[in-house]
């Protein structure tokens, strides 16, 4: 076999063996790679290179075999559109595992399966697996190259349409593999099939994948193994897989965070500079709030992350935040230049990929949401569409990937390996009803309550059932990749052992409480920016709040509410805490807290016995 770096990967003779001439002398690189070709028997292999001319190859090659349509240069230059196959466009959760030695380790959130018997069911999906196809080498590193100790990764994978959406949201390539050389870097090994392996003769599918899938992690060995799909959440593995579950089981033993959060640079009129972490769970507004068009005069934002987000204690006792991706990998649907025209001048650039949205005639894309809907264009699934019909132009969980350079707010501090101090975190979820729109915890022992009993209706960027409540700690339920139960003490050990005054102050936001009618009670989006406001306003001692059972409410005239379309009534019901609703959380939370047995810290339930009695009980 021969492997091949820079040329077209189908140009390429297959036969013997990968390591016949693998092209990094990084030792542990080598020996992986050459066990992964002997066991998936790929016809090829492909050492990425992250170059403009490996981008134009394997996108055209995608375009040939019926995977990507380019899209008119025009509209939206060097960009494609990819259909998936209609049952792999989400994350799977029930088929995501974290497959620590001892079960205990994983703890009641995550399925588990022994490692040994884990690995050897998917060595056998993984046997062959390749067979017809081109074994891609993404060597990548999750935050800056630059930082004190970057954090490399090398996926293996048999998907171009995975080389092309990484090169996206990570840095990777030829750069990456000569530092990893030099300094002899360990790395965290992603392998990742589509599962679908090609006999010879056999014509391919415009999206492969199986129906079996397996999303493993191996926490202690700091391992991915994903089988069987080609969704974003499930085969980018920088993503999810390392950078929020693997990255969380190093970050409990180093003593730093790692979060499903968005960062965002916020200037006042005055020039005062807060820099604000949001964790809400998937689909639930970080994207938007990242790249936020503030509505009050004066106020700026400029973004730094809008999925992830790496925090370490600094040298002065701050918490500084990084943003670890390289793109965006955002929510199609209800993007608009209205709700969020950051994100539209970022996709109009190019350079994109957009999945499951629908083609127009003129070889542009649309979605539900989005301004001039067309009279008629190709459905998601390939269809004719028009505004009659019955289905969506767009799966609820279609997605754009784009560079995150391109974003016009993007803050410079972007750049820097330091990161930036976060001075407030927001938590927050969908709830239609009881969540007040912010509420500030009074210290970080009730700012982790109100993390570890976050709840949120479910969305389409899982598969299951779509708005059921369930409790989603710190946006993290899917993302945890160990014990609920020893996250929840990381967090109030990070409280304890630093400087509290230093710490990020914690809030709770829910911008989707509803009114009788079913309307949203808050306009959000760029109003979101009143919220901030009074946020930094509380960390500098200057606004107004209700003190509730449940923590510091907005007063009514301490919010800015100047030029806002919303009577009193319906302000006083975005921030009503209604004792009955909070009463009736109790036995959810309750019943939510017991599932940890003794694994609970003790001070959460102090936390809860607290809230039992202020709400009077
Ligand atoms: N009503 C309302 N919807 C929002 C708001 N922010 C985001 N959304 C919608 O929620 C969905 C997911 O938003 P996104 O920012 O992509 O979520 P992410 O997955 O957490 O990054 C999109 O359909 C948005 O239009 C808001 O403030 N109010
Ligand atoms: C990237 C994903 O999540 P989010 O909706 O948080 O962006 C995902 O669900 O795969
Ligand atoms: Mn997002």
């Amino acid at each position: 076999m021969t492997t091949d770096i820079g040329s077209t990967p189908t140009e390429s003779a297959q036969t013997s063996s990968a390591s016949s001439n693998p092209p990094t002398t990084h030792e542990g690189i080598r020996s992986w790679v050459e066990q992964v070709a002997e066991l998936t028997q790929p016809d090829r292999v492909h050492w990425c290179t992250g170059d403009d001319a490996e981008w134009e190859q394997l996108t055209q090659q995608l375009v040939d075999s019926g995977t990507f349509t380019r899209l008119n240069p025009e509209k939206k230059p060097n960009s494609f559109l990819a259909q998936s196959d209609p049952t792999d466009v989400a994350r799977v959760e029930d088929r995501t595992f974290i497959c620590s030695v001892d079960e205990r380790d994983a703890g009641p959130t995550n399925n588990w399966m022994d490692p040994g018997e884990m690995k050897a069911l998917m060595t056998e999906l993984y046997r062959g697996c390749m067979r017809g196809r081109t074994m891609y080498v993404v060597p990548f590193v999750m935050g800056h190259l630059e930082a004190e100790k970057p954090m490399f990764g090398v996926e293996i994978t048999d998907s171009a349409y995975v080389v092309v959406s990484m090169r996206v949201m990570a840095r990777m390539g030829s750069s990456v593999l000569r530092r990893m050389e030099e300094t002899d870097a360990g790395f965290v090994p992603a392998l990742h099939s589509v599962g679908m392996p090609l006999e010879p003769g056999q014509a391919d599918v415009s999206w492969p994948c199986n129906d079996t899938k397996y999303i493993v992690q191996f926490p202690e060995e700091r391992a991915i193994w994903s089988y069987g799909s080609g969704y974003g959440g499930n085969a980018l593995l920088g993503k999810k897989c390392y950078a929020l579950r693997i990255a969380s089981v190093m970050a409990r033993d180093e003593g730093w965070l790692a979060e499903h959060m968005l960062i965002l640079k916020l200037t006042s009129p005055q020039g005062v500079v807060k820099y604000v972490a949001a964790a809400f769970p998937s689909a639930c507004g970080k994207t938007n709030l990242a790249m936020l068009a503030p509505t009050v005069p004066g106020w700026k934002v400029e973004t730094l992350g809008d999925d992830i987000a790496w925090m370490r204690i600094g040298d002065d006792g701050r918490l500084y935040a990084v943003n670890p991706e390289f793109g965006f990998f955002g929510v199609a649907p209800g993007t608009n230049q209205d709700t969020n025209p950051n994100a539209m001048k970022t996709i109009d650039i190019g350079n994109s990929v957009f999945t499951n949205v629908a083609l127009t005639d003129d070889g542009d894309i649309w979605w539900e949401g989005l301004e001039n809907e067309p009279a008629h264009a190709r459905s998601w699934k390939g269809d004719d569409w028009t505004p009659d019909s019955d289905e969506l132009s767009s799966h609820p969980n279609s997605r754009y990937c784009t560079p995150i350079k391109q974003c016009p707010i993007l803050a410079p501090e972007y750049d820097d390996p330091k990161g930036v101090p976060i001075d407030a975190i927001l938590f927050g979820g969908r709830r239609k009803t009881t969540i007040p729109l912010v509420t500030e915890a009074r210290d970080w022992a009730h700012g982790t309550f109100m993390g570890a009993t976050l709840s949120s209706e479910t969305t389409a960027a899982a598969t299951g059932a779509v708005g059921v409540v369930r409790r989603d700690p710190m946006a993290m339920l899917p993302f945890i990749g160990y014990n609920a139960g020893d996250y929840f003490n990381h967090w109030i050990k990070m409280g304890k052992e630093h400087d509290a005054a230093k710490l990020p102050r914690i809030f709770y936001v829910n911008w989707f409480r509803r009114d009788e009618d079913g309307g949203f009670l808050w306009p959000g989006f760029g109003e979101n920016s009143r919220v901030l406001k009074w946020v930094v306003e509380r960390i500098d001692g200057q606004a107004e709040a209700t003190e509730t059972p449940v923590g510091h409410v907005p007063t009514p005239a301490s919010l800015d509410t100047e030029g806002l379309d919303m009577t009193d009534e319906q302000l006083e019901a975005a921030l009503r805490v209604d004792v009955e609703e909070w009463k009736a959380e109790i036995p959810q939370i309750t019943e939510w807290f017991e599932k940890f047995g003794d694994d609970l810290p003790t001070v959460l339930w102090t936390e809860l016995d607290g809230l039992k009695a202020r709400l009077g009980d």
